[in-house]
């Protein structure tokens, strides 16, 4: 999906909210179990319940993965089954040296290969451009690089002063010259809405994905305050909020629930901004 026709998505949909299916076999409802693949089951319906109100998905390996052969399985279902007006995000956080980062991207982008060509991965800066630049190879495929993250750790070396600059403002400056707003994103946490006004110093153009409203606590509406340009730039992420709502029968009802309030939020902002 191209940058322009994922602002088309925002302003039609009046949402820029982005789903996350973090699905963890434990935590599905029970009577699930009794489907040949109860995650995908599971994601199956939360989609059907939510494709009207959300711009994109994202499943997320860690919980596809640690289920093995089955685990993969249910992601190659559940890409398949993501509406093709949603942009599809495998959350793999992924980067390594050129050879491997190659096969990496083959795994997530390559559907002869694997089986799946998700429209989006996001990948970790650590190891620079060569372990980036595979990634961009995919024409079309967006690349979201991890920037300044929700997690507590963040502190640890995303702050750390380098020059003039902290190391997530040169992830940002660098990153920058490998490919344009059409491809790259960056992945800014929601718990950092204090540093989205910088942000945007060094990504004017760039989508942002910000993960860590709902169950993390971030505000969306500063992050709309701080981080929103005139194209919306902002694709916002809510999984455990969304997705867990319920554990019982009603869980695709109370899950769009979830999805609704966040859109109507988001409808909201658009229209202060005068997007729509
Ligand atoms: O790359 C991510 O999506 C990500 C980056 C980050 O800084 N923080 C973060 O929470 N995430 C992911 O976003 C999702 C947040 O899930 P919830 O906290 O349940 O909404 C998880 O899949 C995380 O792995």
């Amino acid at each position: 999906m191209s940058r322009s026709e994922l602002i088309g998505q925002i302003k039609s949909k009046k949402s820029f909210l982005c789903i996350g299916l973090d699905t963890d076999i434990d935590k599905i409802p029970a009577f699930l179990k009794q489907y040949p693949d109860p995650v995908f089951e599971f994601n199956k319906r939360i989609i059907d319940a939510t494709q009207d109100l959300c711009v994109s998905y994202k499943p997320n390996a860690a919980f596809y993965e640690s289920r093995g052969v089955k685990g993969l399985q249910s992601l190659i279902a559940t890409w398949n089954y993501i509406p093709k007006n949603c942009l599809s995000i495998i959350d793999a956080k992924r980067g390594d040296i050129g050879n491997t980062s190659d096969n990496y991207a083959k795994a997530f982008f390559n559907e002869d290969m694997s089986g799946m060509s998700f429209d989006a991965i996001t990948v970790a800066p650590y190891m620079g451009n060569d372990s980036v630049t595979p990634f961009l190879k995919y024409d079309g495929k967006w690349v979201i690089l991890l920037a300044l993250t929700s997690s507590v750790g963040s502190k640890d070396f995303q702050y750390l002063q380098i020059g003039e600059h902290t190391l997530y403002e040169r992830v940002i400056q660098t990153a920058n010259t490998w490919a344009d707003a059409e491809r790259l994103m960056f992945v800014v946490g929601a718990t950092k809405s204090t540093e989205f006004t910088n942000i945007r110093k060094y990504a004017p153009n760039n989508f942002l994905l910000v993960p860590g409203v709902g169950a993390q606590g971030g505000s969306l509406e500063d992050v709309c305050k701080y981080g929103m340009t005139k194209d919306c730039g902002l694709l916002v992420n809510s999984s455990r909020g969304i997705i867990y709502a319920s554990n019982g029968e009603d869980f695709a009802e109370a899950a769009r629930a979830e999805a609704l309030k966040l859109q109507q939020q988001m409808q909201a902002e658009l229209e202060k901004a005068g997007i729509i």
